[in-house]
């Protein structure tokens, strides 16, 4: 009787996502997955940055979804106004980022006055919020951490913090094997985040460290990526590791099928994919947060000419009028006119990747971008450039090793008959009866118990 009753309890989720693309964009998959399977939900901002795309993409979700907006304490940590979130840091590895860690600890008091009142059913935290868990803890709500990674990764850079392999070896270039772990993968110091390689105090060292002790004692961790995917480290990570995790992505694919787009209303790179061969053009983008400086820009573009292929670049580049642009060979853009298309800002790249003219990705291997190229069945060329996405590119090798066994060899016809593709299987995973619903239901059905 009394889980039956349990059952029908209306779930009240609160999400407090960090504020850089990477992670706002699947939480607000998270979200819109948690209401339309029947949880309320709020959104905890601490920028106004992100309201524009937060509204129009909960328009039909507003009956369900809240957004809270909190004040991040700019100037208590000496930033200018609305210096309040990742991608108004002009230098991510310099002061500016320091002390925009510092003030997200601060936001504790404004979280608490939240939980306080709402009373959720659980609490969603980013990864760069550990402290969150203790806030939450006061008023017993169970805290879910979401690092917006895969398993590969959570299991690797955990690995590394228990038996911190790069502090045993002479110099950044020797070779270890990450330890303990199911596969033997090789990796250097020079590949590891700056945080972790020099345990240099900095903010972002503690809250890896905290972080790292918190997911270990918090309620459990969410995870965008299917079970299928990565079957052996979901199960490392949690029978070896001994975390409690439900893995419920590829989250982007929640979305309404971006073919569907009214062609009206078509960005212009999607009408010049229109005009292309199948597989003839290169997709090359580093995702929101990487910046390059104008010699490194200059490298990729001669890259790009001298390859010989159709591409478009996706460059975090204003472009000035009458300023002549130093990141460009001479006449690049007019050489260029009809093979590359450059795109300054914000591409729409879901559409892109599985646009049929794509033939392969040049990623930073971002998590979100490896899935999403995963997903759209793109081959991809791996240029990690920060953060984990050394990992990441380690499981791209595995996954690309796994489409050519599933694409080439004796099994290949067998298999094929069976799955079309890596990316049919994820979409099957988030289909009601996939693996990634069904583990949505069972921890829909492990908050209600955990109700007291
Ligand atoms: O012009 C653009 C640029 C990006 N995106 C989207 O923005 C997201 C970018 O995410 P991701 O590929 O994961 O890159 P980052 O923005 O660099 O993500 C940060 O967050 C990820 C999740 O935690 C980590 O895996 C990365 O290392 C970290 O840099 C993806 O959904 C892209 O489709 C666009 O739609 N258009």
């Amino acid at each position: 009787m009394g889980s039956q009753t349990n059952d029908h309890h209306q779930l009240h989720a609160v999400f407090f996502p960090f504020m850089a693309q990477g992670h706002v964009i699947p939480t607000i998959h998270m979200a819109k997955l948690f209401a339309s399977n029947g949880s309320k939900v709020t959104i905890i901002l601490s920028t106004s940055y992100f309201i524009p795309l937060l509204s129009k993409s909960i328009e039909n979700y507003t009956s369900m979804i809240d957004i809270i907006n909190i004040k991040f304490p700019a100037a208590e940590v000496g930033l200018p106004e609305g210096v309040d979130n990742p991608h108004a840091v002009a230098n991510p590895s310099g002061d500016m980022i320091q002390k925009y860690f510092r003030g997200c600890r601060q936001l504790g008091p404004q979280l608490e006055q939240i939980l306080d009142q709402i009373r959720p059913d659980c609490l969603v935290a980013d990864m760069f919020f550990p402290w969150a868990n203790d806030v939450a803890a006061k008023f017993g709500i169970p805290t879910l951490l979401f690092h917006g990674t895969c398993c590969f990764a959570l299991c690797a850079s955990t690995s590394v913090f228990l038996h911190e392999p790069h502090k045993k070896v002479s110099s950044d270039s020797e070779h270890f094997f990450i330890p303990d772990f199911p596969d033997k993968i090789e990796i250097t110091r020079s590949k590891l985040p700056e945080f972790v390689r020099y345990d240099n105090g900095s903010e972002l060292t503690k809250v890896f460290k905290a972080m790292r002790e918190v997911e270990s004692r918090c309620y459990g961790v969410l995870i965008n990526s299917f079970y299928e995917l990565e079957q052996g480290y979901a199960d490392h990570y949690r029978k070896v590791l001994g975390r409690k995790a439900w893995q419920i992505g590829p989250l982007f694919l929640t979305e309404p099928n971006n073919k569907m787009v009214d062609s009206n209303n078509q960005h212009e790179c999607l009408k010049w994919l229109n005009s292309k061969k199948p597989n003839s053009v290169i997709y090359v983008s580093f995702g929101s947060l990487a910046s390059f400086n104008d010699e490194q820009l200059m490298e990729i573009a001669t890259g790009l000419e001298a390859s010989g292929h159709q591409f478009i670049w996706v460059v975090k580049k204003e472009k000035v009028k009458g300023v002549e642009e130093e990141w460009l060979p001479e006449g690049f853009e007019e050489r260029m006119k009809e093979r590359g298309l450059i795109i300054r800002g914000w591409a729409p790249q879901v559409p892109i990747l599985e646009h049929e003219a794509v033939g392969g990705f040049v990623t930073h291997c971002g998590w979100n971008s490896t899935l999403e190229s995963v997903c759209a069945g793109v081959p991809m060329v791996t240029w990690p450039v920060a953060a984990e996405q050394f990992y990441n590119e380690k499981l791209s090798e595995a996954i690309r090793n796994a489409v050519s066994k599933i694409m080439e060899g004796e099994e290949a016809e067998e298999m094929r008959s069976r799955v079309k593709s890596v990316g049919e299987i994820g979409r099957n995973a988030i289909k009601e009866g996939g693996s990634s619903m069904l583990d949505l239901h069972v921890l829909f059905h492990d908050l209600r118990s955990a109700r007291h």
